[in-house]
């Protein structure tokens, strides 16, 4: 049974996963490969129709360069990169040389790994140093929680007007409305919420796929 969003029955998230595009086998050892060596942390790994959202996502707005915050054993960075045109680039941002080490393996495998370039540093310091101004179509933020702020902030200038934003985890497993619930990840994540609404550079929309995963388009 695949991995399932908390409001849906585990039979009514296979259902949907069976009538989107199949996923290949590529993606399905990556996430047989990272549930069997990090068992403890593979539900950190987008699923699959997060997955094939995010490939249709990049082609609809005809993204060629895009960025990503949180990288993991790869998969959400395959499904990307196979969204962008052959000339196109993808960055993607993590810390962990042991499990991106398992993603520079099957991006080799999924061809895509010509178009992506990992930087291994603190997502914060790797935005700030790049250039200035609008460079990116699409972003993907997927990293530590209580720096949703302020990678936003970084890349909300960098992404081009009709450019879109894709950030991870916003509904916390329905913790963010647990009035009891005070860890400082979960507060992450209900700041980053008001800031994005509050945010008049861009439209913003909650989607409920996953642990919910919010769509926001840069305003021309
Ligand atoms: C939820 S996982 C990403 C899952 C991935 N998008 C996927 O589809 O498999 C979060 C990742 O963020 C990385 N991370 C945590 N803090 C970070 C930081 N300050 N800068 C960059 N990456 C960070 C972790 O090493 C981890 O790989």
């Amino acid at each position: 049974m695949t991995r399932t969003s908390e409001s849906l029955s585990p039979e009514l998230h296979d259902y949907i996963v069976a009538h989107s595009a199949p996923v290949d086998d590529v993606l399905a050892d990556l996430a047989a490969e990272t549930e069997r060596r990090y068992p403890r942390s593979a539900g950190m790994q987008i699923g699959p129709e997060q997955g094939t959202f995010m490939t249709l996502l990049a082609r609809l707005i005809g993204a060629r360069d895009a960025v990503e915050i949180g990288t993991f054993t790869g998969y959400s960075a395959i499904c990307t990169a196979r969204g962008l045109p052959a000339d196109g680039t993808l960055l993607a941002c993590d810390i962990s040389e042991e499990w991106t080490s398992v993603a520079r393996r099957y991006w080799e495998r999924a061809g895509v790994a010509g178009k992506i370039t990992l930087k291994l540093a603190p997502a914060l310091e790797t935005l700030r140093a790049l250039p200035e101004g609008p460079r990116f179509d699409l972003a993907f933020i997927d990293a530590d929680k209580e720096g949703y702020v302020g990678y936003w902030d970084e890349l909300v200038p960098r992404i081009r007007p009709g450019g879109a934003l894709l950030i991870d985890n916003t509904l916390s497993h329905g913790r963010v409305i647990d009035p009891g619930e005070t860890s400082v990840q979960v507060q992450g994540i209900r700041d980053f919420n008001d800031h994005a609404l509050a945010d008049r550079r861009v439209d913003v929309v909650m989607l409920p796929i996953g642990d919910g995963l919010t769509l926001a388009r840069r305003r021309d």
